[in-house]
């Protein structure tokens, strides 16, 4: 049986650094999320740099929640430097489908190869040319919606794709998991999609992509779950959920962790 909680008690023996070039919304919980469970963040994406310190950095994480055109250009050098040094990196690509340039850039992204896409499932089907009823960054579609696209998505990257939501996917195209953890107080918190990227990315770093992606899901929903035990609004939650992530431990994951193969 696998090991679930290993995978965090790995990962915070590594205090991987992540950089990532996220979203104005997302960035501070983001960097205070990565601080909670034990990773060592860097928000850093202009075009003079991006590159540079993705050959030091242990894994990248890539969101294309607030675009410019300048970012758009530190994204691709630093996709480009993650792929020469072998640095495992996330593509996030929010709300996908709502505007020609997003629909660009992803495709641009996606050309890359990343090591992991994680989206909610309008944003997955937008990814994969579907229809989708999303339009914004919120979700209008079902994981299980996006389910053959995740799976042709891996296959065609060669990377793995997660659908998040009440329930999770994550595929490697062949084979896939599927999470069981969570608590719907999670989407009235604005940016816990984009701040999974980072804690996905810091899983992955030395391990299997697609054991590692559902144990870094598992261990951010299991947080969801006991921030849900002591508040009932947004607001706390919000900072009750960072607070879990950092006292949650590697027992606990794994006996907590709500996970089926299918
Ligand atoms: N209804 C739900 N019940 C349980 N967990 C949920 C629910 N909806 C989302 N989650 C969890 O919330 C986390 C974020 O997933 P979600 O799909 O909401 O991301 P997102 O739409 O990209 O978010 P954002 O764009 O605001 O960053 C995941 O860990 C997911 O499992
Ligand atoms: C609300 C919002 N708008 C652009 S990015 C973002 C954060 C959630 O994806
Ligand atoms: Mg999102």
């Amino acid at each position: 049986m696998t090991d679930w909680g290993h995978y965090l008690s790995h990962m915070r023996a590594n205090a991987p650094l992540i950089q990532n070039i996220t979203n104005y919304v997302a960035m501070n919980v983001m960097a205070n999320a990565l601080l909670a469970s034990g990773a060592s963040p860097a928000m850093l994406h202009a075009e003079e740099e991006a590159g540079e310190f993705a050959a030091l950095a242990s894994a990248l994480t890539i969101n294309i929640g607030t675009l410019s055109t300048d970012w758009v250009r530190g994204m691709i050098v630093a996709a480009e430097s993650a792929n020469e040094n072998d640095t495992p990196w996330v593509l996030d690509p929010v709300a996908a489908g709502a505007t020609a340039f997003r629909r660009e850039t992803s495709s641009a992204l996606l050309a890359l190869k990343p090591s992991v896409i994680r989206g909610n499932a309008s944003e997955i089907l937008a990814v994969c040319g579907e229809m989708t009823k999303g339009k914004g960054a919120d979700s209008a579609d079902s994981v299980t919606e996006a389910e053959a696209g995740a799976r042709a998505l891996a296959a065609s990257t060669g990377g793995i794709v997660a659908v998040t939501g009440p329930q999770d996917l994550i595929t490697d195209g062949t084979r896939a998991y599927r999470v069981d953890n969570g608590h719907a107080m999670m989407p009235l918190v604005t940016a816990l999609g984009c701040t999974l990227n980072g804690v996905i990315a810091s899983f992955i770093v030395g391990k299997p992509h697609l054991e590692a992606t559902t144990a870094a899901i598992a261990y951010y929903g299991l947080a969801g779950q006991l921030a849900a035990e002591t508040t009932s609004a947004p607001g706390s939650f919000a900072t009750a959920f960072i607070d879990a992530l950092y006292t949650i431990t590697p027992d606990q994951l794994s006996d907590a962790a709500r996970i089926q193969e299918s």
